[in-house]
């Protein structure tokens, strides 16, 4: 994935300041930042789901605005709020997908009974996506960016929601999808998970793009989590706050 110069204004406000970003292909990207620092908005526009203002994007060698069809054939993406077609289970979701992406029904089963054991929702599961959890939403949007066997996974946010064991086992499925050459962007602010998993990470802030680069060379003798908030900043509590509590 390459972004160029990509730019977002929400009316006046700036949302997204010029982000250029380099995913390296095989690579396990995590792209970091505080509350409202422009990664969902960053992710929506490297996939095709929001317009920049300004700048390009590129997936696999395909720009995302002008081949979107050849992009978004090769990528699978866990969009944020997880607009999706809930009113449908968790098999229906899935075969509804994979027929929307031409891939044959008979693919479509057998890939869809296998995720849906895999990831623990039941291929027998007749409950509604509108029903389920935060997590289970999480794990079938998941299933449904996975279905196509894509060469790239966007992910906002994968690991939000979602209890321990789930969050292992989603750990285990992306980390053997980049062993057998896949690439993964997520957003996270779970900084103990991206520095376990990830072999790049970005760093933004207030729209911008503030450090990335290979894990190893980010962090230096530094734990993550100190990089984070010596590039991000924060309020350093004097101890008068809140004195009514
Ligand atoms: N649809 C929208 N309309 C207006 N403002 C928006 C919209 N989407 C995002 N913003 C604003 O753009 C900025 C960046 O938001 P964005 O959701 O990209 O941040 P984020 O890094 O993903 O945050 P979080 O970690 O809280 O999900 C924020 O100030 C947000 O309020």
């Amino acid at each position: 994935m390459s972004l160029r110069g990509l730019v977002k204004h929400f009316d006046t406000r700036l949302a997204v300041s010029g982000v250029s970003l380099d995913v390296p292909a095989g690579s396990f990207f995590g792209l970091l930042g505080p509350n409202g620092a422009g990664k969902t908005t960053t992710l929506s526009m490297a996939v095709g789901l929001l317009r920049p203002d300004a700048g390009q994007a590129e997936l696999l060698g395909y720009d995302v605005w002008r081949a979107p069809a050849e992009a978004k054939a090769l990528v699978g993406v866990l969009p944020d709020g997880m607009r999706m077609f809930d009113r449908l289970s968790g098999p229906e979701l899935l075969a509804y997908h994979g027929l929307l992406r031409g891939m044959p029904a008979a693919t479509v089963d057998q890939r869809a009974v296998e995720l849906l054991d895999v990831l623990e929702i039941g291929n027998g599961n007749r409950t509604l996506v509108v029903d389920y959890s935060a997590g289970m939403k999480k794990k079938i949007g998941l299933a449904c960016a996975l279905l196509h066997a894509p060469r790239l996974l966007v992910l906002d946010e994968p690991f939000e929601a979602v209890d321990p064991v789930s969050g292992a086992l989603i750990r285990d499925i992306l980390q053997r999808y980049v062993s057998g050459g896949g690439t993964v962007v997520f957003s996270s602010h779970v900084l103990e998970v991206v520095e376990r998993l990830c072999t790049h990470v970005a760093i933004m802030s207030d729209g911008v793009v503030r450090m990335q680069g290979p894990l190893t060379e980010i962090r230096g003798d530094r734990t993550l989590s100190d990089v984070f908030v010596q590039v991000v900043g924060g309020r350093v509590a004097t101890g008068s706050e809140l004195a009514w509590l």
